[in-house]
């Protein structure tokens, strides 16, 4: 009997003790996944604190200063940029006034009209059908004639010297450039204190027609960020009048301001003339377009006499 209760009390305490080993097991178990649980945890938490903040001060914001949609109601939409330190001070002596010391970015759908777009929309199709890149970007120079061929250029005044059956512009075609180019001119030269006659319009100006095609030459690439005023020397202010509409005529294209923190984007639109100086606080790039073929018209000036371009000359210009 006195064995028997032994036993049961042997057995009874390896039973307990059994019993306190599994728990403390459990216990161990218990607190290993917590541990590992707040592990993950915490190291989500920093993942998604580093995505945040790297968004934040990364991306960068991005406002949209006119959409292709609406149509600009006031006269001219207009947005100040502090002028670039070293783009102009070497020119002020040479040009004086006539460098900009207030510097913007203009845009307005009022002073061209929708018919006279559509006609110079007209006249790029009809000269741009003489021949044509063969990758993503078109551009007709109405000054000297180049227009894109496959991956190179031709003249095409000289082709219309040659052959009357290429001889596509009329006289109202160059009536309708040249009203426009005064429309913009006037438009440049009051919005910035400038007296007409000491701005003139200068080289390149020129049609473009973008498209979603892939490119085969340097030239097909317009979707590189640069300053109109390293790109082509003369210019000190830009213009570029749209003929056709974003989201309509084509996808992506939009013209974008890169700006310290923020880009600003210009949706285009049929008629809307884009105008800003033309240094490096205008930095910019047009987004590849996506889909649909986009056409504009580059029209700029510049302070140099020297650099002035005849629109009387337009056609003749066979070099
Ligand atoms: O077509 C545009 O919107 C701008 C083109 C441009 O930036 C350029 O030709 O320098
Ligand atoms: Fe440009």
């Amino acid at each position: 009997m006195r064995s028997k209760a032994k036993s049961i009390d042997k057995n009874g305490n390896k039973s307990l003790f059994d019993a306190k080993r599994r728990k403390k097991n459990e216990d161990d178990c218990r607190n290993e996944w917590q541990i590992n649980a707040f592990k993950r945890l915490f190291v989500l938490f920093i993942a998604l604190f580093i995505v945040y903040f790297s968004n934040k001060y990364t991306s960068q914001r991005l406002i949209v200063f006119a959409s292709g949609k609406e149509s600009i109601r006031e006269l001219i939409r207009r947005q100040r940029v502090e002028c670039s330190k070293i783009d102009y001070d070497s020119e002020r002596e040479k040009f004086g006034d006539c460098i900009p010391r207030t510097c913007a970015r203009l845009v307005t759908d009022s002073i061209v009209s929708e018919e006279d777009a559509k006609h110079l929309l007209t006249i790029a199709k009809k000269g741009m059908a003489i021949g044509g890149s063969s990758g993503s970007a078109t551009i007709l120079d109405l000054h000297s004639g180049a227009l894109s061929y496959e991956q190179s250029f031709i003249n095409i005044y000289k082709l219309m010297q040659i052959n009357s059956n290429y001889s596509v512009f009329s006289d109202l075609d160059f009536q309708v450039y040249e009203r426009v180019k005064n429309k913009i001119h006037s438009t440049i030269a009051s919005q910035f204190n400038l007296n007409p006659e000491t701005l003139f319009l200068t080289h390149p100006t020129f049609f473009s027609r973008l498209t979603a095609h892939e490119p085969n030459t340097v030239h097909d690439e317009y979707w590189h960020l640069h300053v109109d005023k390293h790109t082509y020397r003369s210019f000190h202010y830009t213009s570029i009048l749209y003929l056709s509409t974003y989201n309509e005529d084509f996808e992506g294209g939009r013209f974008v301001f890169v700006d310290q923190n923020q880009n600003v984007t210009i949706e285009p639109r049929t008629a809307r003339v884009l105008a800003f100086t033309s240094g490096s606080e205008n930095t910019h790039y047009v987004e590849r377009v996506t889909k649909g073929t986009r056409y504009a018209l580059t029209v700029s000036f510049t302070c140099d006499a020297q650099q002035a371009i005849q629109t009387s000359l337009f056609g003749k210009n066979t070099e």
